[in-house]
């Protein structure tokens, strides 16, 4: 049945504007006022924003992790990213060595078909670089629609590539019509630092972050963009937590290097502080990069909204504090990393970054959505509210006051990370191709309604978004 969305305030990533929204087989089809209203279904929208589904271009939903797997997975990870205003992800599809690329694919799918609610792709990450890699890379991207590799400088003897397999990946990836995005850590210091730490004793969770400090951060994304610049490729920074590598970044964009970077809420609104709570409760504040000394916030939004930084992902890794954090008592290298951030993601940027002024709403649309679709090859179908593309939509009211609390959040875990954070806006209703999966603040949404993106290439559209609809 066609809709029409009244009385709402559209926001993109580049116009405010008072229109309605015509929506019909999936798509906006018509924008403006005095739409026709025969045979649809209105939807009021007033004193509500309407703007483009989320995509969130990092998650890891069911990812087998520091000898456990992540808690949610796509059913209950793609509902809270739908409860939150996300209607799109993009997962990282993990690979082992010697395992065909097709294999890990086909793993990825398994995972994700009969149980994701809104859209997703997946990002394949390249463990070690060799003639099997980059026999299969050409079908990867024709076939799968993987349009986006990734490579960890980081977690020596687990996902660590070594500078070859970063460098052979970016001249592939050029070649290919990939963006290669890269974890910037360097995990050959960190894996000294924490055995030396261990070995005088050190096991509380403080010692995750006293044992990657921000240089390793920064040396590994000065390295990664020189790479880039050698190799004349393009690459994606993730999880960027602190100046040091957000001064790399912006460096090497100063230099003709096409280099994006994306942060996360945590590292906007947490700090390593939060590594000392008592009673080992510092654990479920344990990501790589650890959490930074408070003062980095402000360069991370001085970063987002000067355009340093591009994207904010929520690298969605979420473990339970009891029997999966808790691992890591006594050995802090133990404690599984990362956290639960997918369904908040949104509701962080437009409180802490809109309402508090230090983004205005049109760059909080465009980091929240527009930019990762155009970056990851899913624009204009994904990312935008214009007639013809995907009726991926979000009604918010800014207005609405709530505390997070993991008694009311959607994410598997016993804990959340922003637990008595108070936030103003939150979505009411999301809808995924048209059709509601959350509506008036409940799940109306199907197991498997999500479809699979097949991605297009690196730059196909390109990043002022200028191409036209397919
Ligand atoms: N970030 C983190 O701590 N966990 C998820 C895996 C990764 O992105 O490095
Ligand atoms: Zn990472
Ligand atoms: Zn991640």
């Amino acid at each position: 049945m066609k809709k029409v969305i009244k009385n709402g305030t559209i926001v993109t990533a580049t116009d405010t504007y008072q229109a309605d929204l015509l929506i019909d087989n999936g798509v906006i089809n018509q924008i403006g006022k005095h739409l026709p209203l025969d045979d649809a279904e209105i939807i009021d929208a007033k004193g509500c924003y309407v703007f483009p589904g989320g995509i969130d271009p990092h998650t890891h939903l069911e990812m087998p992790f520091g000898g456990t797997v992540t808690k949610d997975d796509f059913e209950t990870g793609t509902i809270a990213a739908a409860f939150g205003g996300t209607t799109s992800v993009i997962d990282f599809c993990l690979t082992n060595k010697g395992e065909t690329l097709k294999s890990a694919i086909e793993t990825w799918h398994a995972k994700s078909k009969h149980k994701a609610v809104i859209d997703y792709g997946f990002h394949l990450q390249i463990v070690e670089m060799n003639d099997d890699v980059l026999h299969e890379l050409p079908k990867v991207i024709e076939q799968e629609g993987i349009t986006s590799f990734k490579v960890f400088m980081a977690y020596k003897n687990v996902l660590q590539a070594d500078d070859e397999t970063l460098f052979r990946t970016l001249i592939s990836a050029k070649e290919l019509g990939a963006l290669v995005m890269v974890h910037a850590e360097n995990g050959d210091v960190i894996d000294y630092l924490v055995k030396k730490a261990l070995k005088q004793g050190n096991t509380d969770p403080i010692f995750h972050a006293l044992t990657r400090p921000s240089e390793v951060e920064g040396e590994a994304t000065g390295r990664a963009a020189i790479l880039t610049g050698l190799a004349n490729s393009q690459l994606y920074v993730v999880h960027v937590s602190c100046a040091d590598a957000a001064r790399k970044i912006a460096e090497a964009r100063n230099n003709g290097i096409d280099i994006w970077g994306e942060t996360c809420p945590q590292y906007l609104v947490l700090d390593q502080s939060y590594l000392e709570k008592p009673n080992f409760e510092g654990a479920k504040f344990v990501w790589s990069p650890p959490l930074r000394e408070k003062w980095n916030q402000d360069v991370l939004w001085n970063a987002l909204k000067t355009g340093q930084l591009q994207t904010v992902g929520s690298d969605q890794c979420s473990f339970d504090f009891n029997g999966q954090k808790d691992l890591g008592k006594g050995n802090f290298s133990k404690i599984p990393n990362g956290g639960p951030i997918i369904e908040d993601r949104v509701s962080i940027l437009f409180s802490e970054g809109v309402k508090k002024g230090r983004i205005t709403l049109n760059q909080f649309v465009d980091l929240i959505s527009t930019r990762a679709a155009k970056l990851f090859g899913l624009y204009p179908r994904k990312g935008t509210i214009a007639v013809g593309v995907d009726a991926d939509i979000v009604i918010f009211d800014p207005t609405v006051v709530r505390t997070i609390s993991v008694e009311t959040h959607h994410m598997a875990v016993d804990y959340n990370p922003f637990e008595g954070i108070k936030v103003t806006g939150e979505p009411i209703s999301v809808l995924s191709r048209g059709e509601f999966v959350i509506r008036d603040k409940k799940f109306v949404g199907q197991l498997g309604a999500g479809q699979y993106l097949k991605r297009g290439k690196y730059g196909a559209s390109d990043h002022s978004g200028t191409t036209n609809l397919v």
